[in-house]
């Protein structure tokens, strides 16, 4: 079954197109890495998912379906109910998904209620879990996002997104921001998250190391267009194209040799 399925999507601007005809698709349980150079339109796609693309850049054509169900059929207020609930969006910038001086469990409380019926017991259990999770101790309920190191604030945007139990997780650059150790601990969660709820990530990533390492599909943009799609393995080791080539070799630890 497929979460997440684009098809034809055109993406227009006063300037032209920014994404023209392109497709990927989701599976259940599935991470699919989106990459390509800077400026190719991965961060616009993923924004077109959940209804956040800026006023300037409009959909002219093509589908996304969520489950199914064409996203673009829906209305803004149902979209946003999506968005959070079951689309869920992390990003390289968590800081701003947290208000600095509310303690953090005040403001997951808050996440929590406005999503679910789970009464104050509940939602507490429900955050300490979240929190545990993504290997918080307990007492970061009553910290400050300010008292948090940049790790610990991405795990806390983390917690919030999954304690709704989203169905899709769209992660763009979620660790360009950390050091090594903290972003390989965060791509751990986020695998394990999607080997036991089954939930589908797009991820948006230039370390093409952790699209090795944590993606089943890869999906190739240049330009606003599809170069090419199929299995980490098979793109990584034998790209087809030559632009996923050049793209591949300039990483020394994925460096390929011609064919
Ligand atoms: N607000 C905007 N209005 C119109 N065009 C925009 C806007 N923001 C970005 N663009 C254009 O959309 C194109 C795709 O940008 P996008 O941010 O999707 O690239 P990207 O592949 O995510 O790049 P990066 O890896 O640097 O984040 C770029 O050519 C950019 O100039």
């Amino acid at each position: 079954m497929t979460i997440l399925e684009i098809k034809g999507l055109t993406l227009a601007s006063e300037q032209g197109y920014i994404v023209r005809n392109f497709e990927l698709s989701v599976g259940v349980g599935m991470c699919h890495a989106l990459i390509g150079e800077s400026g190719s339109g991965k961060s616009m796609t993923s924004l077109a998912i959940g209804d956040l693309l800026p006023s300037s850049v409009r959909i002219s054509a093509g589908d996304i379906r969520f489950l199914g169900r064409s996203l673009l059929s829906l209305s803004t207020v149902q979209r946003e109910r999506l968005r959070g609930k079951e689309i869920a969006y992390i990003l390289q910038e968590y800081a701003g998904a947290l208000t600095p001086f509310i303690p953090i469990g005040k403001q997951l409380d808050e996440t929590l209620r406005a999503h679910s019926v789970l009464d104050r017991k509940l939602r507490k259990e429900c955050i300490l879990q979240a929190l545990e999770y993504t290997r918080l101790p307990d007492h970061m309920y009553d910290r400050y996002p300010f008292q948090l190191s940049g790790g610990q604030m991405q795990r806390v945007s983390l917690a919030a997104a999954l304690m709704l139990k989203p169905k899709l997780f769209i992660m763009d650059e979620p660790t360009t921001a950390l050091d090594r150790t903290n972003a390989i601990e965060i791509l751990r969660i986020i695998s394990n998250l999607k080997e036991q709820t089954s939930c589908g990530i797009l991820l948006i990533s230039h370390d093409l190391r952790n699209v090795k390492r944590y993606a089943d599909d890869v999906t190739v943009i240049k330009e606003g267009q599809l170069v090419e799609s199929g299995p980490t393995q098979r793109i990584l080791s034998a790209p087809a194209q030559a632009y996923t080539k050049r793209l591949l070799a300039a990483v020394p630890s994925l460096r390929i040799r011609p064919s």
